[in-house]
């Protein structure tokens, strides 16, 4: 694993884009795997003030939640619009539909493209419980594309996002967590003290289903950023 120490998130986003540009020249970035949160949000910013052309890339996401049309703007689909698509254009985009009427047959629709566009490069961010993606806590390492209950941590990290806890869905689709290893490089960006057990977990932590970001462990390419700068 690569890690990369960083004294602020807009130097996060400055590395991560100089590693986007160097596999965007070599031509080997046909199929990207992007993440949302607060964590790429630099990372959007910097991308979108460049004149890198993604054109022929295609983009995938990695969740949305359950019930949220892509007009909603606490949707992924609308913060990808929002901080993103709106500035560069792709060959394709593609987010789950979280509000699909079968739910199920979307997911296998998702892991399906992704096996059409196999991952060239997954940006990730990670929870404060060790999520990767929506993959929460017990989630096997196996997993595709599925429907998945939040966990009350993820809930209350992410309800500043909305008016209120109440309305933060309770459910979302995201890739599995064998969707996300299939990329055939990574970088995790996490920022901050409430993100130190997480990336302690990843760095020294026993590898398990109880904290799924650990399994990037056992993937050959990851590069993480952060500006935790005593951990590894
Ligand atoms: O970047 P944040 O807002 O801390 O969220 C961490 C991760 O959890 C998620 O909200 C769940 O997918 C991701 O969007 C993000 O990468």
């Amino acid at each position: 694993m690569n890690v990369i120490t960083v004294k602020t998130k807009e130097e996060a986003a400055k590395k991560a884009v100089e590693i986007i540009e160097d596999v965007l020249n070599r031509g080997d970035l046909k199929s990207f795997g992007l993440a949302t949160g607060g964590t790429m949000e630099p990372v959007y910013k910097e991308l979108s003030k460049t004149d890198l052309d993604f054109s022929h890339v295609t983009a995938f996401n990695l969740d949305e939640y359950v019930g949220l049309t892509a007009e909603h703007p606490n949707s992924y689909a609308y913060y990808m619009k929002e901080k993103l698509f709106n500035q560069k254009v792709f060959e394709n985009t593609y987010i789950p539909n979280g509000s699909a009427e079968d739910l199920k047959a979307e997911c296998n629709r998702y892991e399906q493209l992704l096996s059409d566009h196999p991952l060239d490069l997954q940006l990730l961010g990670v929870g404060e419980n060790g999520h990767i993606a929506f993959n929460e806590p017990g989630t096997p390492f196996t997993s595709n594309t599925h429907v998945t209950n939040l966990t009350q941590s993820t809930i209350d990290a992410n309800s500043p996002y909305f008016e209120n806890k109440d309305a933060v869905p309770t459910k979302a689709l995201t890739m599995g967590i064998s969707s996300i290893l299939r990329a055939r490089k990574i970088i995790l960006l996490a920022f901050g003290e409430k993100k130190r057990e997480a990336l302690n977990q990843l760095f020294k932590g026993t590898v398990t289903e109880e904290c799924p970001v650990t399994i990037l462990q056992n993937h050959p390419d990851v590069t993480v950023i952060t500006d935790l700068n005593d951990l590894s």
